[in-house]
C-alpha cells in the first residue's frame, strides 16, 4: 500500500492524516496544539508538526507529504533564513489602517482587478505595510516573505537558518541544507491570499509588494497543484501545499454547485469555480483553488470560538450548549447576538465588539443565548453566501465542515439559516485530507479521486425570521 501524509497547520492546532494513496482511507492520524494568540513564532508550528507526526506514529511507510495551512500569515525572513519577528496571523487586525491606506493609494477597482480581491487586515500585504510603518528596522531586514505553508514546506525540505540543528530533527532525517531563500515554494491558492498575486495571470504583482514593504523581496516560487515542491532530505516527495480552504475543497472533491461552509476559528463560505471572480466591494475574495481553478471565498473572524466563549459563559460543554440551543425556538424570541468578539473581517469592522440585541425579561434565557450564538455566526456566513451567489456562483448544496460542524445543534440551525440543502460529510479532517490528496497527486502524477461519504443531512427547515431580525440590528 502506498501511503501519503497530509498536514493541516491551522490556527489552533496541527493535524496530520496518513492515508492510503489509492483510496484516501486514513490509516493513522495525529495532532498537536498551537499557541494561542494572533502573533506566533513559526518555530511553534514546526514543533507542533513534529509532535503531530509522533502522535500519528511517525512517517514510516509514507512516500509523499504535503502541507496545507492557515492562510495569509506574514512570515518574514532575513538573508540568513532567520524569522525576523513572530508571524502576524490572518486574525490579527492591527494592519486595518494599512489596508485602508493601500486601497486609497491603488484604488479599489484597480486593486480588485489586479489581485481579484480587496485587502483587509487579514491579508499579508497589509501586514507588510504595517511592518514598514511600525517596525522599519525589521522591514529593512526582510529578504524573503513566506506564508505559513510555504515556510513549513521549506523546513520539511531541509532548508532553514544556518546552523539550525532542529532542521531535520525528530522524525525527519537527512542533512540540513541551509538558508536558501530561492528554494521557498508556494502554490496558487495560498499566493492568492497575499494581496500581491493575481490568480488570473498567476504572477506576483511586485509593484504592490514594493509599495507595501518599501522594497522588493524574494517570494516563493509558485508550483502547480500536481507539481512537487521537492523532497525531504530523506527522500520523501513534498507536494506543493495549499491554503487551508483550497485544501478542504480538494479533500471534499467539491464540484460545481457545492458550497463549502467551514466553522473553525474562521468561518468561511466558498466554492470552486471555472471562472475567476472580481468583487470591488471586497466582500468576496477572488482566491485561486488548489486544482488550477478559482475559489471565491468570504471569511469571518468569529466562528467556532464564539461557541467556546458562550459555552464557557453558560458553564456547559459543547453538547450542553447544543441541547440548550435546541430547547429554544428559531429566532431565540428576538435575542440576536452579533458575534464580533474579535472585531470582524466581513463586514470589514476590525474594531467592532460583540453586541446582544433584543434583551427583554422574557428573551434573556440560557437557551436563547445558546441559540443566538449559533444563529449569529451563521447569519454572517449567510450574508457571505449571498455575496458569493451575486457573482453568479451556483449553490445546489452546502457541505458543512470544521471543528464545530459535528455539533447537532450547529447542523440543525445551519438548515434553519440557509435556504440551501445542508449536508454534513463524515467527521474528518478535510483540510489534511486535501493535503494528502495533493501528496498523492505529486507522487503519481494523477489527481486521486477519493470518495467522501456524508454522515447526515439535517432536515431542511428554513426560518427567514432568523436572518431578518439579524439584519434589523446590523451595524
Ligand atoms: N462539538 C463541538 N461543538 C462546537 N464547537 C466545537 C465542537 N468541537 C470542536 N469545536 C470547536 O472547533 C474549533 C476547532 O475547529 P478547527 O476547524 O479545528 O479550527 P482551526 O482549523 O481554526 O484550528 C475550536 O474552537 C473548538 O472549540
Ligand atoms: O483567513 C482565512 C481565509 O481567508 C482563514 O480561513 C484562515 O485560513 C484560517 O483558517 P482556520 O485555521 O480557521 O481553519
Amino acid at each position: 500500500m502506498t501511503l501519503v501524509a497530509g498536514i493541516d497547520s491551522s490556527t489552533q492546532s496541527c493535524k496530520i492524516v496518513i492515508s492510503d494513496a489509492a483510496t484516501g482511507i486514513v490509516v493513522r492520524r495525529g495532532r498537536a496544539a498551537h499557541p494561542v494568540g494572533t502573533e506566533v513564532n513559526p518555530a511553534a508550528w514546526w514543533d507542533a508538526l513534529q509532535a503531530a507526526i509522533v502522535d500519528a506514529g511517525g512517517l514510516g511507510g509514507v512516500s509523499a507529504i504535503s502541507v496545507a495551512a492557515q492562510q495569509h500569515g506574514m512570515v518574514v525572513l532575513d538573508a540568513d533564513g532567520n524569522v525576523i519577528r513572530p508571524a502576524l496571523l490572518w486574525n490579527d487586525t492591527r494592519s486595518a489602517a494599512a489596508a485602508t491606506d493601500l486601497i486609497s493609494e491603488v484604488g479599489a477597482v484597480q486593486f480588485a482587478q489586479r489581485t481579484g480581491s480587496l485587502p483587509v487586515a487579514s491579508f499579508t500585504i497589509t501586514k507588510l505595510r504595517w511592518l514598514r510603518d511600525a517596525e522599519p528596522e525589521n522591514a529593512a531586514r526582510v529578504a524573503a516573505v513566506a506564508l505559513p505553508h510555504d515556510w513549513l514546506t521549506w523546513r520539511l525540505r531541509g532548508y532553514g537558518p544556518a546552523g539550525d540543528s532542529t532542521l531535520t530533527g525528530g522524525t525527519l532525517t537527512g542533512s540540513p541544507l541551509g538558508p536558501v531563500l530561492t528554494e521557498l515554494t508556494t502554490d496558487r491558492s495560498d499566493a492568492s491570499g497575499t494581496g500581491y498575486f493575481s490568480s488570473v495571470t498567476n504572477d506576483y504583482d511586485r509593484d504592490l509588494l514594493t509599495r507595501a514593504l518599501g522594497h522588493d523581496a524574494i517570494l516563493p516560487r509558485v508550483r502547480g497543484a500536481e507539481e512537487p515542491a521537492g523532497t525531504t532530505p530523506g527522500g520523501l516527495i513534498v507536494g506543493a501545499g495549499a491554503g487551508d480552504n483550497a485544501a478542504a475543497a480538494l479533500g471534499l472533491g467539491a464540484s460545481a454547485g457545492d458550497i463549502i461552509v467551514s466553522i473553525g476559528t474562521s468561518g468561511t463560505v466558498f466554492a470552486v469555480t471555472d471562472q475567476p471572480t472580481t468583487d470591488a466591494t471586497g466582500t468576496v475574495a477572488g482566491f485561486a483553488d488548489a486544482s488550477g481553478r478559482f475559489l471565491p471565498l468570504v471569511a469571518t473572524l468569529n466562528a467556532a470560538r464564539v461557541l467556546d466563549s458562550v459555552s464557557d459563559l453558560l458553564g456547559v460543554d459543547f453538547d450542553g450548549l447544543g441541547r440548550l440551543a435546541l430547547d429554544a425556538t428559531p429566532g431565540a424570541d428576538g435575542l440576536v447576538l452579533q458575534p464580533y468578539f474579535e472585531g470582524e473581517r466581513t463586514p470589514n469592522l476590525p474594531d467592532a465588539t460583540a453586541s446582544l440585541f433584543g434583551m427583554t425579561l422574557g428573551s434573556t434565557t440560557r437557551p436563547n443565548l445558546a441559540r443566538a450564538a449559533i444563529e449569529g455566526l451563521f447569519c454572517g456566513l449567510a450574508n457571505g453566501l449571498d455575496a458569493v451567489l451575486a457573482l453568479g456562483v451556483r449553490a445546489d448544496r452546502i457541505l458543512l465542515i470544521g471543528g464545530a460542524a459535528q455539533n447537532p445543534a450547529v447542523q440543525a440551525i445551519a438548515a434553519q439559516v440557509f435556504d440551501v440543502p445542508v449536508f454534513v460529510p463524515t467527521p474528518g479532517e478535510y483540510v489534511a485530507d486535501g493535503a494528502a490528496a495533493q501528496a498523492a497527486w505529486a507522487h503519481s502524477g494523477a489527481r486521486p479521486s477519493w470518495s467522501v461519504s456524508l454522515a447526515g443531512r439535517p432536515a431542511p427547515d428554513f426560518h427567514p425570521v432568523i436572518r431578518a431580525q439579524y439584519a434589523a440590528h446590523r451595524i
